[in-house]
C-alpha cells in the first residue's frame, strides 16, 4: 500500500450535508479530491462553509473539487488509496459511476451511509477490492449549496465487509479518521451497529417523511403514536434476531425514549428522509426499509408495520422520480 510513503489519497463521491463534514476532517490528514454535483460551481467558486456545534462556527475550506469520477482520475492525484461513498443510498448506479477511479486490489471502497445490506452490489462489482462498511452518527443538513449545518453528534462505527475479509483496511481507515479528530471506532463485525442504528432510520425516517414531521410531532399527535413507533422499532429487533444480532427491549426502548425526552423542549429532529422529501430527491427506501423487509420475509419474521411503511414509503419515491422527469 502507498499510505506509508505519502499522505492516503482519499476521494469522496457525495459532497453533501455527511460528506462536507468528512471531506473537511479528512483533509487535514490526507490529500483529498471530492465529486460534486448541483453544488460543483458553488463550492469551485466558494468553498464549503460549515456550521458545527462540534468543530466550530464559520469554518471555511476550498476542497479540490472535480464533476465526476473520469475526471478525478485525470486531474487528481492517483491512484486512490479510498473512495469514500457519501451519496444517498440509493441502489444500482454507484457501483458503475465510481469505476472509473477504482483501482484494481488498491482502492478501498468505504460507504459512509443509513442502511442495511447496500455493500453487496459494491463487492460484487469489485470483488477484489476491501469494502468497508461505515455507520455514521452526524445530524448534517446543506442549505444552500456549499453551507452545512452540523449538530452534535459525529460517529463512525468502522468494519469490512464482509465481515470475514481482511480488516487491515478497515483498521486503517479508523486511525485515519482518528488522526483527523474525528470519533471512529473499528468493530470485527459492524453489521449488529447497522441494524442498532436501523431502529431508528426504518422506523422514524419513513415515518416522518410520509407526514411531513418531525419525530417529536408524530409523537405529539395522538396518544397511540408511541406504541406504534415501539411496535415498528420491535419488528426491526425481530428481523435483526433473525440473523443473529441480538438486540435487547431495553434498546428499543432507549431509542424511542430519544426522541420522548426531547418533546418537552420541542427539539424535534427532521430526518434526512424527510429533507429529501422537502427537497423533491429520492428517497432511501431500498436501503433503510426494503431491505430489511425482504431480509424479515426470507425468515418469516412478521413485519406488518415495516411491509406498511414500505409500501407507503416506495410509493412515495415512485411519485418523486415522476416529478423529477
Ligand atoms: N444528513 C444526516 O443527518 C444523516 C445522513 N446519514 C446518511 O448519510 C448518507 C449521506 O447523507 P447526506 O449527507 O444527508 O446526503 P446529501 O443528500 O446531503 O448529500 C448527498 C450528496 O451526494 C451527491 N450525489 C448523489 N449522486 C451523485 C452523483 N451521481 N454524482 C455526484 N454527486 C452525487 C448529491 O448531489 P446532488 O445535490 O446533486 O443531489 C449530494 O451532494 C445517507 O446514506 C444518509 O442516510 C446518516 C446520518 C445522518
Ligand atoms: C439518526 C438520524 C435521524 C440523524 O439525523 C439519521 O440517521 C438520518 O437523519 O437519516
Amino acid at each position: 500500500m502507498t499510505e506509508s510513503n505519502s499522505q492516503p489519497r482519499v476521494l469522496l463521491f457525495g459532497a453533501g450535508g455527511v460528506g462536507a463534514v468528512y471531506l473537511y476532517l479528512l483533509s487535514k490528514v490526507s490529500s483529498t479530491t471530492a465529486v460534486c454535483r448541483s453544488n460543483y460551481d458553488v463550492v469551485k467558486k466558494d468553498g464549503f462553509t460549515i456550521n458545527s456545534s462540534i468543530f466550530g462556527k464559520n469554518i471555511y475550506f476550498r476542497p479540490n473539487v472535480v464533476r465526476d469520477c473520469e475526471e478525478a482520475v485525470s486531474s487528481g492525484p492517483k491512484p486512490y488509496d479510498y473512495i469514500i461513498v457519501c451519496s444517498k443510498a440509493i441502489p444500482g448506479v454507484i457501483p458503475q459511476l465510481i469505476k472509473p477511479a477504482v483501482t484494481l486490489g488498491q482502492t478501498a471502497i468505504v460507504l459512509v451511509q443509513n442502511g442495511v445490506g447496500i455493500e453487496q452490489e459494491y463487492h460484487d462489482a469489485f470483488p477484489d477490492n476491501p469494502i468497508i462498511s461505515a455507520v455514521v452518527y452526524l445530524p448534517a443538513t446543506q442549505r444552500p449549496a456549499g453551507v452545512i449545518k452540523h449538530g452534535e453528534v459525529e460517529k463512525l462505527q468502522i468494519g469490512s465487509y464482509p465481515s470475514s475479509a481482511p480488516n487491515e483496511r478497515a483498521s486503517a481507515f479508523t486511525k485515519l479518521v482518528q488522526s483527523a479528530g474525528a470519533t471512529a471506532e473499528f468493530y470485527e463485525d459492524v453489521q449488529p451497529k447497522r441494524w442498532f442504528k436501523l431502529l431508528v432510520n426504518a422506523s422514524w425516517n419513513p415515518i416522518c417523511a410520509l407526514t411531513l414531521s418531525k419525530d417529536t410531532d408524530v409523537l405529539g399527535s395522538l396518544d397511540e403514536a408511541s406504541g406504534v413507533l415501539l411496535a415498528t422499532m420491535l419488528e426491526i429487533r425481530d428481523i435483526a434476531a433473525a440473523y443473529g444480532y441480538t438486540i435487547t427491549r431495553d434498546e428499543v426502548e432507549y431509542q424511542l425514549g430519544r426522541a420522548q425526552a426531547r418533546i418537552p423542549t420541542n427539539a424535534g429532529i427532521e430526518p434526512s428522509m424527510l429533507q429529501d422529501v422537502q427537497a423533491g430527491r429520492r428517497i432511501e427506501v431500498e436501503a433503510i426499509v426494503g431491505n430489511a423487509v425482504r431480509m424479515g420475509k426470507e425468515k418469516g419474521v412478521a413485519c406488518v408495520r415495516l411491509e406498511m411503511l414500505y409500501v407507503l414509503a416506495k410509493a412515495l419515491d415512485l411519485q418523486i422520480e415522476r416529478r423529477r422527469q
